[in-house]
């Protein structure tokens, strides 16, 4: 499906050039409303097409927009697609939750997200039956890392899994991934960094454990819309700190 070339993108209600050049990209567009309000100054929303919230303003100087990606990897593809080929996106940083699959990862731990397995199918719609390794950007990863360890954050870096269904059929396939060193699972970075990749772009995920499937704890709807500062903190230092 093409995009036009002029005028706002087929999902995206902003004119080329009212989106920044770096984004945050939270799965829950009243996330993006609530960083967006929280930490920028001079905020415009640019977007409301299909309640995908979107917004653009200045932190620290820079200018900065947050848009929602909504859940799983097709409904992030639509929205990574248009930013990175129609607006010029260089820097995308998704800041979700996830599900940890380890004890050595506590609830409202923060995980980096070196590399993203998967089940979905797009990847291999893409690749046929080659498997592709979706990696994050190495320089936001290690930026990342080093301002959460100067702040004392309890963070984890390493491979995670991006999976079609939250409610899965299979869970004891999430075991056999903790077996082999994954750490949480979530449900759009493969895909994110496959695109980010394609267009040469740089892209990390960022993640605040929303749930733990081995002790069954959770956090409040409430918290993961709101309550999750010190991965916005994060994400808005990593890309501003030069
Ligand atoms: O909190 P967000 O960013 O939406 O991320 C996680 O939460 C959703 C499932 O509840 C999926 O999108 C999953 O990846
Ligand atoms: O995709 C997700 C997100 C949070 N928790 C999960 O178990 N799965």
């Amino acid at each position: 499906m093409a995009t036009p070339s002029t005028g706002p993108s087929f999902h995206l209600g902003a004119m080329p050039g009212q989106i920044a050049d770096t984004v945050l990209f939270p799965g829950d567009p009243l996330r993006a409303e609530w960083i967006a309000t929280t930490y920028l100054s001079d905020v415009s929303c640019y977007s409301k097409v299909r309640g995908m919230l979107g917004f653009t303003g200045t932190y620290n100087g820079r200018r900065i927009s947050v848009q929602g990606s909504g859940m799983g990897q097709p409904s992030l593809a639509i929205y990574a697609n248009e930013l990175l080929s129609h607006y010029g996106v260089r820097t995308l940083v998704r800041v979700g939750s996830c599900g940890a699959l380890t004890t050595a990862v506590g609830l409202r731990d923060l995980v980096l997200a070196m590399t993203a397995s998967t089940d979905s199918a797009m990847n291999r719609v893409r690749f046929e039956s080659f498997d592709y390794a979706p990696a994050a950007d190495f320089f936001l990863l290690r930026k990342a890392y080093d301002l959460a360890v100067a702040r004392s954050l309890p963070v984890h870096v390493g491979p995670i899994a991006a999976i079609d269904s939250f409610y899965s059929e299979v869970p004891a396939q999430l075991l056999r991934l903790a077996e082999y060193g994954v750490l949480a699972v979530e449900m759009e970075t493969a895909v994110l960094y496959t695109l980010a990749a394609k267009f040469g772009a740089r892209a990390l995920t960022i993640l605040t454990v929303g749930d733990h499937v081995v002790t069954g704890e959770a956090t409040t709807g409430e918290e993961r819309e709101r309550g999750m500062a010190a991965m916005a903190e994060l994400a808005l230092a990593t890309v501003t700190d030069d």
